[in-house]
């Protein structure tokens, strides 16, 4: 294979004409680089090849450059993973200092990275000068500018969110509603209710996080809370629902109201009349600007409680926006997988927020939103044995150490003497473990309640008292699916590789090259491609939107690539063959042939169709029309409307991101694609319902499984 020709820049010299050959700067890096150090009077090629880098750095979803890793890092150039250890570094150290001095940059005194900020989300203490500087150097993260401003507003917004005053409910009453709402008749004797837990948190905090993957129960968590605020506040509270995509927000609003329809009449009734709708729109989307909206802090956002969905697709700047345009008195409830592959643009919000480094450190036992949860989850009616193992220390809410989901980690119970503080829920097995962990020095409080100076609550209900809670009871696919995307998320390539050689109904595996093998060799699928694909374009010609609408979910094709063997283009062309193949006429009407199934590749907030957006040609009586999905009914929409449409026989997996199908065919990226992570495996594997086909290698499974996103920011840290 011989290696690729890079585009080189014209204004690249030294060392960044090195970066930029070997593929890893592209021109237009290099050109923005060169044009600021110019403006900035930077004398420095390494500076400039720091901020080169930084720019490339953004277009890969990261948020700065940390500069003490970056040669380590991998580095992709057109999807492939390139080996960078041949380049010319600068010495870190040395690179570091640098920057320091350098006219390009502002430092920001790291002592106050974890203070509050000030009022107005406002950003570090520079040097003296008010010249504008491009860049922020925070330790060791370089920074564009505008990109700190972000994410210092986030971690600001979060943080002063988190240390004001706590809402004020009436505990008694919260408690009265949890008891109302949740039940124990699925969970095991000695399985905390993590769905209990997390509404408590979100009745209790400005700010809290409703973590987990498909089917763990976030939204029926989420009805159940919406539920217990407005009987708390005699059904007057303004409630938004909010999704990054049109897609996404219709399914919230059909969820949503598919499990308040579950609940009891008089708590059911103030839900009656909530819709979703997209994040653009909630912050009030203007067609002349793609960054500024009608709401920010000046105009705030006039809702009591704003509900998050698929926050994983949500980037560091839309979430400042948001958070910048609402009130302080306004409960921000954030859910989401923080598991699945991150947002298009910068940032991982999500991921950042759940597993934020300030999750992991003590809380006192006295903190005052530990005694609240204690509180809502008393039940020292019922005196009964409490456990004396400790809980998993990995920092994972709800998770055991030994895999099991939702499970504690197991261990021996003892008699807890009734009505001690800290005994208190141990009865109905509400909160896990409420027993104090001793300060360092002083002996362990084995099988006591005391509390003493120093002690702190179990670490693993750390992130809780912070407000993040991560349900990972699956409650929808209970099957082998829910089993691999376990293994996956876990890192676990035996296990995963084991339940895929299983196979069974739910899951499958081809093993096979696909740069050596032809689609022709997977009869299998053909099948399936073919019983869907004519199912569809029946109801299409039938004139049943309904229908062709929901047979185009019950099959997808889905890819990392877009070109090559394992790419859609690839992959749409075989389906549409086999499709000539099965369906007589199939494709013969012309561009608006029926039974095209559609992909919006554009937001188009004035119609309501988003990029991502999957919708198919029926006949209506009216002539050929297009039906996207939206809750029960699906939207028709003229033809003359699509501006933005493309087929879509198969589409990638960030495409795919908040629709689920009912049977997925995931190709696989080869080895050495730079795509090749974790999170993608992951997201790929959860968008199937009913069943899941991998065609790969074990060798790319492995490397997958073993890769986690790696995106650069400091909000984890941070916060
Ligand atoms: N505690 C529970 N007991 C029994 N069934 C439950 C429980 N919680 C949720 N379910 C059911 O599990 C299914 C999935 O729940 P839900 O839609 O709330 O999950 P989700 O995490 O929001 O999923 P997704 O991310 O795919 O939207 C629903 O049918 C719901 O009724």
């Amino acid at each position: 294979m011989t290696a690729p020709v890079h585009e080189t820049a014209v204004r690249a010299t030294g060392v960044l004409a090195d970066f930029n050959t070997s593929g890893v700067l592209a021109v237009a890096d290099v050109n923005v680089a060169v044009s600021i150090a110019q403006l900035c009077r930077e004398p420095s090629p390494d500076n400039t090849l720091a901020l080169a880098l930084t720019v490339r750095a953004l277009r890969g979803g990261s948020v700065c450059l940390d500069l003490t890793s970056v040669a380590e890092d991998g580095f992709d150039v057109e999807e492939a993973l390139v080996d960078t250890a041949a380049l010319p570094w600068p010495e870190p150290g040395r690179w570091l200092q640098g920057l320091r001095e350098s006219p390009m940059v502002r430092v920001e005194p790291t002592a106050d990275a974890d203070a509050p900020a000030p009022s107005g989300g406002g950003v570090g203490t520079g040097p003296d000068d008010d010249e504008p500087r491009p860049l922020r150097l925070l330790g060791s993260r370089l920074y564009l500018d505008r990109y700190f401003e972000h994410e210092e507003s986030v971690r600001s917004q979060l943080l002063r969110r988190r240390r004001a005053t706590p809402p004020g409910v009436d505990l008694d009453r919260v408690e009265a509603l949890l008891d109302r709402l949740f039940d124990r008749a699925d969970l095991a004797t000695d399985e905390p209710n993590w769905q209990r837990i997390a509404a408590a948190n979100s009745v209790l905090n400005w700010v809290s996080v409703v973590a987990g993957g498909p089917g763990t129960g976030k939204t029926t968590t989420v009805a159940k809370v919406l539920a217990s605020l407005q009987a708390l506040h005699e059904g007057r509270l303004r409630i938004t629902l909010a999704a990054p995509t049109g897609k996404a927000a219709a399914r919230l609003e059909e969820a949503v109201r598919a499990e308040s329809a579950r609940l009891p009449e008089d708590l059911r009734a103030p839900l009656s009349g909530l819709t979703a709708t997209t994040l653009h729109r909630v912050l009030g989307w203007r067609p002349e600007s793609r960054t500024r909206f009608r709401h920010d802090a000046a105009h705030p956002l006039p809702w009591d409680v704003i509900v998050l969905d698929e926050m994983s697709m949500v980037s560091l700047p839309m979430m400042a926006r948001l958070l910048e345009a609402t009130r302080s008195g306004t409960r921000v409830i954030l859910v989401g997988d923080p598991d699945q592959l991150t947002s298009v643009e910068a940032g991982a919000v999500m991921a950042d927020v759940t597993h934020a480094d300030s999750n992991r450190q003590p809380v006192p036992v006295d903190d005052p939103r530990w005694r609240a949860l204690l509180h809502v989850h008393a039940d020292d009616r019922q005196p009964s044995p409490r456990r004396t193992t400790p809980l998993a220390t990995d920092g994972r809410v709800g998770a055991a150490s030994n895999g099991t989901p939702g499970a504690l980690s197991g261990g021996t119970t003892d008699p807890a003497p009734a009505g001690a503080p800290g005994a208190l829920s141990a009865g109905r097995s509400r909160i896990p473990d409420l027993q104090p962990v001793a300060a360092a020095g002083s002996a362990p409080a084995q099988g006591t309640a005391a509390e003493g100076p120093g002690e702190t609550v179990p670490p693993s209900m750390s992130a809780v008292v912070r407000g993040v809670v991560e349900l990972t009871h699956t409650w929808r696919f209970g099957h082998e699916i829910g089993a691999l995307a376990r293994a996956v998320r876990a890192g676990d390539a035996e296990a995963a590789l084991a339940v895929l050689r299983a196979g069974g109904d739910h899951v499958g595996w081809v093993e096979a090259d696909l740069s050596e093998t032809d689609p022709v060799a997977f009869p299998e699928l053909r099948a399936v491609v073919q019983r869907t694909g004519r199912s569809v374009v029946d109801r299409a010609r039938e004139g049943d939107a309904a229908g062709a609408v929901s047979a185009m979910e019950q099959h997808r094709v889905l890819c990392a690539h877009r070109a090559g063997p394992f790419g859609v283009a690839r992959w749409s062309h075989t389906v549409e063959e086999w499709l000539r193949e099965e369906v007589p006429g199939y494709g013969e009407e012309g561009e608006w042939y029926l039974g095209r199934p559609l992909l919006v590749t554009a937001n188009d907030p004035e119609i309501g169709l988003y990029n991502g957006d999957t919708g198919v040609v029926v006949d209506t009586p009216r002539g050929a029309q297009a039906a996207f999905a939206r809750g029960q009914q699906p939207t028709i929409h003229p033809l003359i409307h699509l501006d933005a449409v493309q087929s879509v026989h198969a589409m990638t997996v960030h495409k795919a991101q908040g629709s689920q199908f009912g049977e997925v065919t995931f190709v696989l990226p080869p080895l050495e694609s730079a795509l090749l992570t974790r999170e993608l495996l992951y997201t790929a594997v959860t968008r199937a319902r009913e069943r899941v086909e991998i065609i790969g290698t074990e060798d790319a499974l492995r490397q997958a499984i073993q890769r986690p996103v790696n995106r650069a920011s400091g909000l984890r840290q941070r916060l």
